[in-house]
């Protein structure tokens, strides 16, 4: 831009400079007190924060539109706009007005942008939600090739592992970064996929995803010779780690956080569920995307931070290692079979504070005394909760765990020594170094705090070595801090050896003024006590945070050590109160399952206070097929979609080391997990409901494979009966023959039942209703065998459908089921010989009023004397004969 021109001020033109680097970003602009934003900028984020737009001087003649948000509050204003879809660079004060002004009157600040605030790249606690991590993603490919990488900066894990454009959708299912980043030329191909999770899509230069510099990059990073240091990377895996670490440096403006060395996860160690299946199940957020009411918020007893966020982590990975699993499964029951020892962990735990993300935050110098405090209470409370796990009775892992738990004596002493018991929220603030640690601090504080007692102290030192008890020492702007007495007392400091100490200074009318040379290094060092005491203490805070940072892969292997523990706790725990059963869980194809139930339904019908859940058992094992397939039939409301839900909610639970809600339970390894329950629209994307379902199924019959288990509720519903059925049929024929896997199929087709005769891996079962006076009454019972009708128009009716509509539907229902007995139904001969609807009148209830309901009616009960009412029994009984 034209710096020259003379409407243009400098401030304008310096604003213009910074803002032309960060086009795609608000940019916050500090001035004093306040960050301001200018032009579009300002129109925008004035809409989103809903502050007042106003303005402030002109450019080129125009008015400039201007908004600011005070810099104390400038977090929560962050955190709006962030959610809201924008990214903010920070453009800092690098100097002091004063300091500009040196260099010339018209000066302006030096500014810059400090940090790029990013959804992948927030470290602030409010910004952030404990409980879950905040990942950032990048993917990359090379000649075919994919892989992902994430990493979470707050508390520093990064992980990578490969993954084909097609994994990619389910991959971000399970991660749900809240930022992707691709290579520009990949922006158009990738943006539909990545907009689909709700993540936001940041394209970077083609250099940022060089293999060859990526290597470098990291190499540098973590100080090694090599990456192989830490396993062997393909080219996109490697491309894919570079991009983050690039993308840090440009947000972070150099300053990386503290990132731990990348682990590579492979793909084949966890169960793999596609993004739909998450949905459907409702693993981590309800339909409504919520977390209450999910399969993780029903489960979910951790009490520290990092435990909530492992749970999360192991629910939405759930392991395929049967080795791992059993490991696991035993540090549950070992803390499930003491329970004293439990609930004194669980109480511990609830003091752990989040070690990862204070840690994270220091490395990133966004760290204050709170942060160090926080680590001095999580390795505390390791200490304590070493002590309590320290027995050769627990299983190895959580030997290995409580191991980590120790070792880290000369930290936690450090921290003692060094920080006070309740310090400030900042460090400028001052005030978090404890007494006594630092000799220098001590005395500045005593200066600052108590000048004046020093200074009375110093004068009754003077009074007592001169003899002079009348000496005082006085203060005024002239002089500053003096000794002042009367001439005759003076007489003898004037004199060697006092006068070496007493320096004359001045003689007034009425006294004699000296001062000391220690007098005047107090004088000194009070006026500048209070910020020589903030200097000590952020030269303490530097070193210590230093030597903190030094020793971090420990306190991260204390915090990972920590979160296991909690979730073994929390598992057992959820166990022992719900009731829930160890798994076996093993290499077979066996899929086992009695008096299972659904956690969620379960939790809700508690709550609610109404009927409990009835469990039901399921035995797909029993089938002598490669394939084995349950049929299920039954009404609508009956439990059909719970039933499926439960199963596999069952399987994800017992793999990822859980105790499940059954009596028992035998579980074969489960590879893939597929659900399509439930029939939703996706307008968003232009698919109709039906749409949805058939891309969906389309997905499992391809990818099945005989490890899976597939829920499959209701295909073809969507549509007209006979395409429904027709696709219905195709669908479970495939299932069997292709896939050859474990799956649970629900329909409403009964005429699918007839292939449980003709298909050896497949088995019929119903869940069962009892009708009750053309009422249906559910029982929630899954039995084998199937359902002999559907009973959809009884239900209609619990629905509170108009009386005339259910009436006119079971007359239609029966014309229907008379014409396919009678040989197929035309549908002419059908409109012709059903009655129009308002032609018809409305039918008499079909009940009549028995005779001992009539008598019944009669009768008082308060007024019948015992005799009477025998009499009337014995009268009942025979109306009821006749
Ligand atoms: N085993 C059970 N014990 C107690 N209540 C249950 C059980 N299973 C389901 N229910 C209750 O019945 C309701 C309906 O269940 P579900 O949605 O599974 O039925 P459905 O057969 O799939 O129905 P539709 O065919 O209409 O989709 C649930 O919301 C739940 O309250």
């Amino acid at each position: 831009m034209n710096v020259a021109n003379a409407s243009v001020t400098p401030m304008m033109a310096q604003y213009l400079d910074i803002k032309a680097q960060y086009p795609d970003a608000l940019l916050f602009y500090r001035m004093g007190d306040f960050y301001e934003l200018f032009f579009d900028d300002a129109v925008a984020a004035s809409g989103a924060l809903d502050i007042s737009l106003t303005k402030r001087g002109k450019h080129l003649g125009n008015d400039i539109p201007m908004c600011g948000v005070p810099v104390h509050a400038a977090e929560n204003y962050l955190l709006t706009l962030i959610r809201k879809g924008f990214r903010v660079a920070v453009g800092e004060q690098l100097e002091s007005p004063a300091e500009a002004k040196k260099r010339g009157s018209k000066s302006v600040v030096k500014r810059d942008v400090v940090r790029l605030v990013t959804p992948g790249t927030l470290t602030e606690d409010s910004l952030l939600e404990p409980r879950r991590h905040n990942f950032l993603a990048a993917y990359s490919e090379i000649r075919g090739d994919g892989a992902i990488a994430w990493v979470d900066i707050s508390t520093g894990e990064m992980r990578v592992g490969p993954c084909s454009k097609m994994r990619l959708s389910p991959e971000l299912a399970r991660l749900a970064p809240s930022e992707v980043l691709v290579s520009e030329p990949d922006f158009d191909s990738l943006q539909s996929i990545v907009d689909e999770t709700g993540s936001a899509l940041t394209p970077l230069s083609r250099g940022s995803f060089d293999s060859t510099s990526a290597e470098k990059r990291l190499v540098s990073l973590y100080s090694v010779k090599s990456l192989d240091a830490f396993g062997t990377f393909s080219r996109a895996e490697v491309a894919a780690l570079g991009a983050l670490v690039d993308y840090l440096d440009i947000t972070q403006k150099g300053k990386l956080p503290l990132l731990r060395p990348p682990v590579r996860e492979s793909a084949n160690r966890s169960m793999q569920i596609d993004a739909a299946t998450r949905r459907n199940l409702e693993l981590s957020q309800t339909l409504n995307g919520t977390r209450k009411g999910s399969l993780l918020d029903t489960i979910d007893r951790t009490l520290t931070a990092g435990g909530a966020r492992l749970l999360d982590r192991k629910l939405s990975s759930p392991s395929t290692d049967v080795g791992e699993l059993q490991s696991r499964l035993s540090s549950v029951v070992a803390l499930c079979e003491s329970s004293h020892l439990r609930n004194q962990i669980r109480d511990e735990l609830r003091r752990v504070p989040d070690i990862d993300r204070a840690l994270s935050r220091l490395a990133m110098n966004r760290g204050g005394p709170r942060d160090l405090v926080a680590l001095r209470t999580g390795l505390e409370q390791c200490l304590i909760l070493h002590k309590l796990l320290n027995s050769d009775s627990l299983t190895p892992s959580l030997q290995a765990y409580n191991k980590d738990l120790t070792g880290h004596n000369e930290t936690l002493s450090l921290l003692q020594a060094t920080l006070a018991d309740e310090p400030p929220l900042l460090a400028r603030d001052g005030g978090f170094v404890a007494a006594g640690y630092n000799g220098e601090l001590d005395e500045m504080r005593k200066l600052r705090d108590q000048g004046r007692k020093v200074i009375a102290e110093h004068q009754s030192e003077y009074a007592k070595d001169t003899g002079v008890s009348t000496l005082k020492i006085k203060h005024n702007n002239v002089l500053g801090y003096f000794i002042e007495t009367t001439a005759a007392h003076a007489e003898k400091m004037l004199k060697p050896p006092l006068s070496e100490r007493f320096i004359h200074r001045q003689t007034t009318a009425n006294a004699i003024r000296f001062t000391t040379l220690e007098l005047s290094e107090l004088e000194t060092k009070i006026l500048n006590a209070g910020g020589r005491a903030i200097e000590i203490e952020l030269q303490i805070f530097d070193s210590l945070k230093a030597e903190i940072l030094e020793v971090s892969a420990s306190l991260f292997a204390a915090a990972a050590a920590l979160a296991q523990i909690d979730v073994f706790a929390a598992l057992s725990d959820l166990a022992i109160s719900e009731n829930w059963v160890r798994p076996n869980v093993d290499e077979s194809r066996a899929f086992e399952v009695t008096g299972g139930r659904h956690p969620v339904v379960e939790k809700a019908l508690k709550e609610l206070g109404v009927a409990p859940f009835v469990a039901n058992d399921c035995d797909l094992s029993a089938i002598p097929s490669s394939s084995s397939i349950w049929l299920l039939t039954g009404p609508n409301m009956a439990g059909k979609s719970t039933f499926l839900r439960q199963n596999a909610i069952i399987a994800l639970l017992a793999q990822i080391g859980s105790f499940v809600p059954a009596d028992t339970a035998h579980i074969g390894i489960v590879s893939q997990l597929f659900s399509r329950v439930g029939a939703s629209d996706d307008l968003a994307r232009g698919r109709s409901t039906f749409m949805v379902e058939m891309v969906e199924t389309a997905a499992i019959l391809n990818q099945a494979d005989e490890r899976a288990l597939v829920i499959l509720d209701e295909i073809g519903r969507g549509t007209a009966t006979y395409d429904g059925l027709s696709i219905a049929w195709a669908t479970l024929e495939h299932l069997h023959a292709k896939n050859t896997c474990r799956a649970l199929f629900a329909t409403h087709y009964h005429e699918l039942t007839a292939l449980a005769g003709k298909l050896p891996g497949v088995e019929n079962a119903t869940v069962t209703v009892k009708e009750w006076d053309g009422d249906v009454i559910f029982l929630h019972e899954v039995k084998r065998g199937a359902a002999d009708r559907s009973y959809g128009v009884q239900v209609a009716k619990l629905a509170g459908l108009p009386a005339s509509v259910i009436d006119r539907a079971r007359i239609v229902l029966e014309q229907l089921e008379k014409g396919e007995r009678e040989g197929g139904v035309r549908q002419k001969t059908l409109i012709d010989d059903l009655p129009l609807f308002a032609a018809t009148p409305t039918p008499q209830p079909t009940t009549k009023i028995s005779l001992v309901d009539e008598r019944l009616n009669e009768v008082s009960p308060d007024e019948l004397t015992p005799r009477e009412a025998l009499q009337l029994l014995y009268e009942l009984k025979d109306l009821s004969r006749g």
